[in-house]
């Protein structure tokens, strides 16, 4: 099991040589210092007494740098207007937004400033920060914006820092994941999508689909938000109190803190898809998929779309099956015995105690090994309004699912919505905002080790059942509504659908 810290780095050790050197710090007589990851300067000459010590922290103030003959020009992007050129002497840590600017500390000699390049470069090699990306954008994303954020958001940032790339547009459903399934992953320190979420999680599929899987899957994937849904991101940012954008996206991604993610196997049968995200059955998959036919409304379709759904409030029959993490085994009603998932076809190619799927040529990643004769299985009986299952806590900017999930406590959070009044549906929907929701007697929140849905019909109808939809992606439908240019669904809406957690599995580019 992977370390959930695995990937988190501090900065270098502090012996690293401290250089002081005379120079011009843009202009201005100064002494130059670079002590650890702090890059100091203090006014010397007529205005050493007016002046005051100014500083940069290298790991949260800088881009890049570049050495020209005697000068080291350091390209800022720091917090707090101090950072606007042509005085870009911010010190970090301030509030407000972050502005690119530029240091230029002109050296006695050539040899000087070439020393210091080389240590600042060692010390940002120290910090983790990535050399080479491939930079996957998904130009029909969202509002087709994607080859507009790569070319104004992204870009001039990577250059800025120096960072060699290669860039490929996704031309088809599943591009991305057959380009991870593929990739010479030598060649890159990390794999960044600018997309929706949707693309995020089809490279993890791919890393995880290949028979170096267990390798792949470390190497760091990030996201810039390009699409309709960004709730990795908002997450991301949201966990470090950085305020949501495209640039502290970009900019983590350049400052090379990685974090742990959990990884959920969902699993049907033979079938298999690796979410990092959530899963929904019910009420909020109902308006994700089904409001896509009033696309043309923009972004009110959604909220349009709720209410028509509240006022014609469907509940669904089923029951749903959890492993209760430790402190919530409360919940729902003890379970005697469960079929084991394993005997419905997915242990035909699974290996005892390993995480592989074989057949004769190789062996991919099949998702946790789990001992189903240590899981004490509890349930809750339908009929439901909602589910949610979520590994991260937002779904969107604006929805958080899940306020207490943590991103790789290899637990899943549970949010099920039990039946209720139209008003109660209404109000719930209007507090998944703050994600104070879960606070209402009609929501079931408690985390879970491993989550089966057996999902049911629509109360009141006799053929109809609902839809199930991770990541984005419709898993099962149950409905009759699936439109001929809909993609054939992964899994059928009845059989279970069972979710099973690897704790920290993949590695995500992270402001913390
Ligand atoms: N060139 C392409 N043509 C059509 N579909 C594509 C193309 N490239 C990627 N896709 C598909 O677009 C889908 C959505 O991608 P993405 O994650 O960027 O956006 P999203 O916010 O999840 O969704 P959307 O904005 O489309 O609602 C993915 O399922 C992906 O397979």
């Amino acid at each position: 099991m992977a370390d959930p810290q695995a990937g988190a780095r501090g900065p270098p050790e502090p012996q690293a040589e401290t250089l002081v050197e005379p120079a011009r710090v843009n202009g201005s007589t100064a002494e130059a210092t670079l002590s650890g990851t702090e890059l100091a300067w203090r006014p010397t000459g007529a205005i050493r007494d007016s002046g005051e010590r100014r500083k940069l922290e290298l790991e949260s103030d800088v881009l890049g740098f570049q050495v020209e003959g005697r000068a080291l020009k350091v390209a800022t992007f720091a917090r707090g207007d101090d950072a606007r050129p042509p005085s870009p002497l911010g010190c970090g840590g301030g509030g407000g937004e972050r502005k690119r600017g530029e240091l230029v500390v002109e050296m006695e000699s050539e040899e000087a400033a070439q020393r210091w390049g080389e240590a600042i470069g060692d010390r940002f090699a120290a910090l983790g920060r990535p050399k080479r990306l491939l930079i996957i954008v998904n130009p029909y994303g969202g509002n087709k914006g994607g080859r507009k954020v790569f070319q104004t958001e992204v870009l001039p940032l990577i250059e800025a820092a120096g960072i060699h790339y290669i860039m490929q547009e996704t031309t088809h459903r599943l591009h991305a994941q057959e380009i991870a399934h593929s990739l010479d992953l030598q060649k890159y320190d990390g794999i960044i999508c600018v997309s929706g979420d949707g693309i995020l999680v089809e490279v993890v599929n791919g890393l995880l689909q290949r028979d170096d899987w267990s390798t792949a899957i470390k190497v760091p994937v990030g996201i810039v938000p390009a699409g309709t849904g960004n709730g990795m991101v908002q997450a991301l940012l949201h966990s470090a109190g950085e305020p949501f954008s495209m640039s502290n996206a970009v900019f983590a991604i350049i400052r090379g803190h990685k974090r742990a993610l959990d990884v959920t196997s969902v699993v049907q049968g033979k079938t298999r898809f690796f979410s990092v995200m959530m899963l929904t059955w019910g009420l909020v998959a109902d308006i994700d998929i089904e409001s896509e036919k009033f696309r043309w409304m923009g972004s009110a379709r959604i909220d349009f779309y709720s209410l028509l759904r509240v006022v014609n409030l469907r509940r669904y029959n089923g029951r749903i099956l959890f492993v209760p993490a430790p402190g919530y085994e409360r919940f729902g009603d003890p379970v005697e015995q469960t079929t084991s998932y394993k005997s419905d076809g997915a242990s035909n190619t699974m290996e005892e105690g390993t995480s592989n799927v074989c057949n004769d040529v190789t062996c991919t990643y099949s998702g946790p090994s789990v001992d189903e004769a240590d899981l004490k299985w509890r349930s809750l009986n339908g009929p439901f309004v909602n589910a949610w299952i979520s590994n991260i806590a937002f779904a969107s900017e604006g929805v958080m699912i899940a306020p207490q999930a943590q991103f790789a406590d290899g637990y899943l959070d549970a949010a099920i919505i039990k039946d209720c009044p139209r008003s109660v549906a209404l109000g719930l929907l209007l507090r998944m905002k703050d994600g104070s929701y879960i606070e209402s007697p009609y929501v079931e929140y408690f985390k879970v080790k491993a989550l089966r849905i057996e999902p049911g019909l629509r109360v009141g109808s006799s053929t109809i059942g609902g839809i199930i939809d991770s990541d984005g992606e419709v898993l099962a439908r149950g409905d009759v509504t699936q439109t001929a240019d809909e993609p054939e669904h992964l899994m059928a809406y009845g059989p279970p659908i069972q979710l099973t957690v690897d704790q920290g599995l993949a590695d995500i580019f992270s402001p913390r």
